[in-house]
């Protein structure tokens, strides 16, 4: 056992050495490198070109060691620079990239021979200690962890460059203008986490062989030991790869190496978990009860269905006949194709369907999961398994795959949706080797690397798939419908949601849309999606084996989605075929392949991040006629929103004297603390926004004023206090349901998601008028959709932006954008409206038109608090004044008594 210890641990500290890498990369420059593995395949295979042409031992490592740092520092300025404001979804794909690219440059130098190292010394034997055998090796291998953690300490503490390095990570952006130069620390970081990654993959060659295809592995293992400390923890990363290899090690010795890997993956994702945040069940269940009672109150958007006009959806024609193209080619297709064609183009049709499905995920709500294959090779199981242990019928085994997939969708997603960004995507790609391990280690049970064989035809009664020209066709017709689903949702309420939550999750909340939960059904219904692909490709092979559930096997669908162009729908089919039939080029393709799909997804990712739908559209877009007086659009939401927005304006007539909800409840908050670490925020603060009254809340710079709107909007859990709204107690619900109630909120900086228009944004506001979830709204998509648009239209009017309804909102001045923010909170028919600096860039003719929105909104019911910095305006509208300095609140009366007060001029008012 001890001696089993040992070798746990000798195997841990090479997991530490690549977790060192990963964390120093991660504490720099908030990356993740999914290359780290890669650096330790450099490293040792240019060692051992060396060795074999002569160069001793001691000096090929060192030479090794300089040219992989080399290579990590051309990699930094060439790739990773580029995507450096990019989001965490599309910085993890560069980097999956750049990983297959290394992998497969070093497949076409180094062929796939396993290959190895001299020791670095001459002596073979092991040495006795206390009756444990430990080779010299080992020794080294323990040596160069020791001395690795030192010098990353002496870098880190004791030099300039190491206090750079931790300035330039702490102040990020801003690290610039301490005249840090965070380029070249990012690029040192890099080249230092290259020569520990090589240094790693140089002392453990002579131990274990290595080859071009280790990396990914070696990766993932370095990543559970950072895991361990957060990523950021030096001392983390060394206990948790000790850990991992002990772990691994004792799973070894009780005669359960095949549970290996899935002990490994199930033990970071525990991590990973044990480091997010989870909300406590009790608030949950308090969160859902209050969000089932504000139903009753909502004004809905279904009053104004009526009343709007059905819209004929901008682009209809253009996604009708993609689709009829599509069902067309399933028909045509086998008359035109050749057998062995036809089985290639079935599995390209495949996988569209799995791409679209990723698409919904990855396109709209920038969720990466590397686990999509997971689902498709778990229905595809579920069909054997059903026919094998339960004899079950043909419709049934679908039936079971696709319940079970999406079930087990549902509760991997409850789990691993609680990361957020990277932490997501890898726990993804841990479920998806975790179980390609496991199916692998149970041959009895699961037929382990051979697979099992499908012994049900697919089919209903008498009509069966059983002919290959029946499944082609049965499959395009499948990609052709899950297109036209997928673009109907992706148009209607719940769409806009999806595209809101990728964007920015605090809007999201903010409109009352839950993060999580539209999170979570999209994840099942991309599951849905790949368990279709499952039993359609479990059909066609008539077969199933573990390589269709590992990752790789989904990085084609990644691909081909990417080269389409996320957030398209229409973009898997377009990419896919272009990346599926790239191998059938020819053999000599092939042993390309790993680096053309690297090479790919880096180009796609850097240089044309819109994929081929993008470049379509703007070639469209450029051909289109346009008058002087266009506007111009940026994106096809702008150009579609054009014939849409005349309709909504005649709509918007039906309801612009929309009854607001005036319920008449009160806003207190009471005793109220916030405490940011040492920093006392807010200390014994209350506040009362009473409807049909507007409060001013002033006070100078960093006096709370913020963080107490944060704390009314659920958006900041108080350390101390309460907020009720009437009678019921808000305290720590969280925005989401705070903005259900009823609570709507203006941004100090206008939050405005990409590429839609503001009337889009607008409509935004509207999400928690609308009725059901992702199904329901799918279902009424277009009528909703119309309201949407008459009631935001009806606001945009009401703040005087509605000209502007068809530019891209991204693009409005400063006045203007906090402009749209009033319409968009005033779009959700609030009882309270809470506006942080609505005056801030605009110009003071505007000025006089605010404060009489504002009285009109008091004079409908509603509870206004503004805080503003703009004191004509404050002074003029406001009913009563809260005034908070240092946190605290030193006046609260009507305008003129604050005005006199002492205390308030010397605080605030006087400077
Ligand atoms: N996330 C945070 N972490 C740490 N400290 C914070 C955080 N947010 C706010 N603070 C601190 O809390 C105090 C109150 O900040 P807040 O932004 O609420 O002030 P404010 O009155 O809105 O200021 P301004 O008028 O400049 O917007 C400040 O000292 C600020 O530095």
């Amino acid at each position: 056992m001890m001696q089993a210890l040992l070798g746990g641990l000798a195997t841990g500290s090479v997991y530490a050495l690549l977790g060192l890498g990963i964390v120093l990369v991660f504490s720099v420059s908030r990356n993740v490198n999914l290359a780290q593995g890669e650096f330790y395949v450099y490293g040792a295979l240019i060692a051992s070109t060396l060795v074999g042409l002569g160069i001793p031992i001691l000096l090929a490592a060192v030479i090794a060691v300089v040219a992989v740092a080399a290579i990590a520092a051309l990699l930094q300025v060439v790739v990773v620079a580029r995507m450096e404001s990019a989001p965490h979804a599309t910085q993890l794909l560069g980097s999956i990239g750049i990983a297959l690219m290394m992998s497969g440059v070093a497949r076409l130098l180094w062929d796939t021979d396993d290959r190895s190292l001299p020791g670095l010394f001459d002596r073979d034997e092991p040495f006795d200690v206390w009756g444990l055998s430990i080779t010299p090796q080992t020794i080294v291998l323990f040596t160069a962890l020791v001395v690795t953690c030192a010098l990353l300490w002496f870098l880190l503490t004791r030099t300039m460059i190491g206090a750079q390095m931790s300035a330039a990570a702490a102040l990020s952006s801003r690290a610039g203008l301490l005249g840090i130069r965070t380029n070249s620390m990012a690029r040192l970081t890099y080249a230092v986490a290259g020569g520990v990654g090589a240094l790693a993959g140089i002392v453990v060659t002579p131990l274990v062989f290595v080859s071009y295809h280790a990396g990914l592995g070696l990766t993932i293992s370095g990543f559970i030991a950072a895991a361990f400390g957060g990523l950021r923890s030096v001392r983390g990363a060394v206990a948790g790869g000790l850990l991992l290899g002990v772990l691994e090690a004792v799973a070894v010795h009780v005669g359960q190496s095949t549970m290996k890997t899935p002990l490994a993956l199930a033990l970071l994702i525990i991590v990973l978990l044990a480091r997010s945040e989870s909300e406590t069940s009790g608030r949950r269940w308090r969160t859902w009860r209050l969000w089932r009672a504000r139903r009753s109150a909502v004004p809905s958007l279904h009053a104004v269905v009526g009343r709007a006009r059905p819209l004929a959806s901008a682009g209809r024609r253009g996604r009708f006949s993609a689709l009829a193209a599509v069902a067309a080619f399933g028909l045509a297709g086998p008359h035109l194709l050749a057998p062995y064609w036809m089985s290639v183009w079935t599995f390209v049709g495949v996988l569209v369907v799995v791409g679209v499905g990723l698409d919904l995920l990855l396109g709209y709500t920038k969720q990466l999961s590397l686990g999509q294959t997971t689902f498709m090779g778990a229905s595809a199981y579920l069909v054997a398994l059903a026919a094998k242990w339960w004899d079950a019928s043909p419709l049934l085994a679908v039936v079971v795959a696709m319940v079970g997939s999406v079930a087990m969708a549902a509760l991997v997603g409850a789990v691993v949706l609680r990361l957020r960004g990277y932490f997501f995507t890898l726990a993804t790609l841990a479920v998806a080797m975790g179980l390609e391990a496991l199916v692998n280690g149970l041959p009895e049970q699961l037929g382990g690397p051979s697979g099992l064989p499908i012994l049900t035809t697919l089919g209903i009664g008498s009509f069966t798939l059983d002919t290959p020209e029946k499944l082609f066709a049965a499959t395009w017709f499948t990609a052709a419908l899950g297109m036209a689903i997928a673009a109907r949702l992706v148009r209607s309420r719940f769409g806009y949601a999806m595209r809101t939550v990728g964007h920015d999750e605090a809007l999201a909340s903010a409109v009352g849309a839950s993060p999580f939960s539209i999170k979570l059904r999209v994840f099942c219904l991309s599951a849905a999606y790949a368990a279709v692909a499952g039993v359609l490709t479990a059909h066609s092979y008539l077969s199933v084996s573990p390589s269709v559930l590992g990752f790789l096997g989904g990085i084609d669908a990644i691909l081909g989605v990417l080269l389409g162009g996320l957030g398209t729908v229409f973009g898997a089919v377009l990419g896919i075929p272009l990346v599926r039939l790239l191998p059938e080029a020819g053999e000599s393709v092939t042993s390309y392949q790993l680096v053309i799909q690297g090479f790919a997804i880096v180009a796609i990712v850097v240089l044309m991040p819109r994929g081929l739908m993008g470049g379509l559209r703007f070639v469209l877009e450029s051909l289109r006629p346009r008058s002087n007086a266009e506007a111009r659009p940026h994106s096809r939401g702008v150009a579609a929103a054009g014939g849409l927005v005349a309709r909504a304006a005649a709509s918007a007539e039906a309801v612009t004297r929309e009854p607001q909800s005036a319920s008449g409840l009160r806003l207190t908050a009471s005793d109220v603390e916030v405490r940011f670490g040492g920093i006392v925020a807010l200390s014994g603060v209350d506040l009362e926004a009473a409807p049909g009254l507007i409060t001013g809340l002033i006070g100078p710079n960093g006096a709370g004023k913020s963080t107490l709107l944060a704390v009314l909007a659920g958006s900041r859990r108080p350390t101390a206090g309460t907020v009720r709204l009437g009678e019921r107690d808000l305290t720590g619900i969280g925005a989401g349901t705070c903005a259900q109630l009823g609570i709507a909120r203006a941004f100090q900086l206008p939050r405005i998601p990409s590429h839609m228009t503001v009337l889009e944004v607008a409509m935004l506001g509207t999400f928690r008028r609308g009725r059901g979830g992702m199904l329901w709204s799918w279902w009424r998509g277009q009528r909703e959709l119309a309201a949407m648009e008459a009631t935001a239209y009806a606001q945009l009017r009401r703040v005087g932006i509605a000209h502007l309804a068809r530019v891209e909102a991204s693009t409005l001045s400063t006045s203007d954008q906090k402009l749209l923010e009033i319409a968009r909170a005033l779009a959700s028919a609030p009882d309270v409206l809470l506006l942080d600096e609505p005056a801030g860039g605009l110009f003071e003719e505007d000025l006089p038109r605010l404060a009489g929105l504002l009285r009109a909104l008091a004079a409908e019911g509603l509870a206004v608090v503004l805080v503003e910095h703009e004191m004509s305006l404050v002074m003029e509208v406001s009913d009563r004044i809260v005034v908070l300095n240092e946190g605290c609140v030193i006046a609260d009366g009507p305008a003129e008594v604050v005005r006199s007060s002492p205390e308030v001029i010397d605080a605030y008012l006087g400077v």
